[in-house]
């Protein structure tokens, strides 16, 4: 809690980012509006963390060039940060790992760990074997009181994408909403509040889903953002001036980056086999 009574929070966004558009800046700043005038909520952090290039979904450029156009974007922001953590993993990781890992650093944050390596090291070995309930690099750190919460901030799309047979882990839904709490943001096409009404564990958790309404309804994707760049079709204003300018200078968003992963499709349905499939 801070002195006036408002609990910290972290906001964590992760996607692709393919490339990231302004319509990303803008949940971020939404979101935390949203969350500050409730009274409840002080937000001190985004971060923005792309999936790595395991996660295999088509026309996903690499990861460095997605990261490297994400800080161009956020350059103009004091509060929100890129985190390669995720980008970096040769393999995939799904959502709840990644917000345990960010948990984690927020704990290390809190306890100011802030020394010579080694010593970093031991205590953060400490702090995984103290807290964890299950043990490897993904454990479930203990929620702790004087750390700020951490939400996943989503767009509405994400949240019913929760109901797609096979794709989400049911135990990781309940871990995301139970455990941490989402911050979703209305999209064309999603019904959120239906969606969370039709969905037991997302009603049992709805307290911890704040569901953001866009009021400036926009169709605005990266897909869309892609299909402009291989056509030739502008995007300024879409994204930051700086973002484009990187994506012409690297000849990014061609009808064979498009290609990339044509053969793969959805790549975390195949990954998961069923509940003991995890880390
Ligand atoms: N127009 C939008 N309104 C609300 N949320 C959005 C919008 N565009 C993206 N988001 C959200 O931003 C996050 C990251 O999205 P992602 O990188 O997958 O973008 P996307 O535009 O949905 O991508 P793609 O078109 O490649 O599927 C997700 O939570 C997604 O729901
Ligand atoms: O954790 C999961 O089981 C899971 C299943 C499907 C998607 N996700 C995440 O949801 C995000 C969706 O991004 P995108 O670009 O596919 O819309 C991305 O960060 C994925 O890692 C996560």
């Amino acid at each position: 809690m801070e002195p006036q009574g408002r609990t910290k929070v972290v906001l964590l966004a992760c996607g692709s980012f393919n490339p990231i558009t302004n319509i990303h800046l803008r949940m971020f700043e939404l979101a935390r509006d949203y969350l500050e005038d409730t009274g409840q909520y002080i937000v001190v952090k985004g971060i923005i963390s792309a999936v790595g290039d395991g996660y295999k979904k088509k026309g996903l450029i690499e990861a460095s060039h997605r990261v490297e156009m994400a800080k161009l974007a956020i350059d103009t922001s004091d509060w929100i940060k890129v985190d390669t953590w995720e980008s970096q993993q040769p393999e995939w990781v799904e959502t709840a790992k990644v917000i345990r890992h960010h948990y984690k650093e927020l704990v290390s944050e809190e306890l100011n760990i802030d020394e010579v390596d080694t010593v970093k090291y031991t205590k953060r070995r400490k702090i995984e074997e103290t807290d964890s309930t299950s043990e490897g690099l993904f454990s479930y750190p203990k929620m702790r009181d004087n750390v700020p919460q951490l939400k996943l901030l989503c767009g509405a799309d994400v949240l019913e994408s929760f109901s797609v047979p096979n794709l989400w882990k049911p135990e990781d839904i309940a871990e995301i909403v139970g455990r941490y709490g989402l911050v979703c943001i209305t999209r064309t096409g999603c019904d959120a509040h239906r969606f969370i009404h039709q969905s037991d564990v997302l009603w049992k958790h709805r307290k911890n889903i704040h569901v953001v309404r866009e009021w400036v309804t926009n169709e605005i994707s990266a897909t869309h953002v892609r299909r402009a760049l291989r056509r030739g079709q502008t995007v300024r204003y879409l994204l930051p001036d700086a973002v484009l300018s990187y994506i012409q200078q690297h000849g990014l968003y061609s009808a064979e980056s498009e290609q990339k992963n044509a053969e793969v499709i959805l790549a975390p349905l195949q990954r998961y086999t069923g509940p003991s499939s995890s880390s």
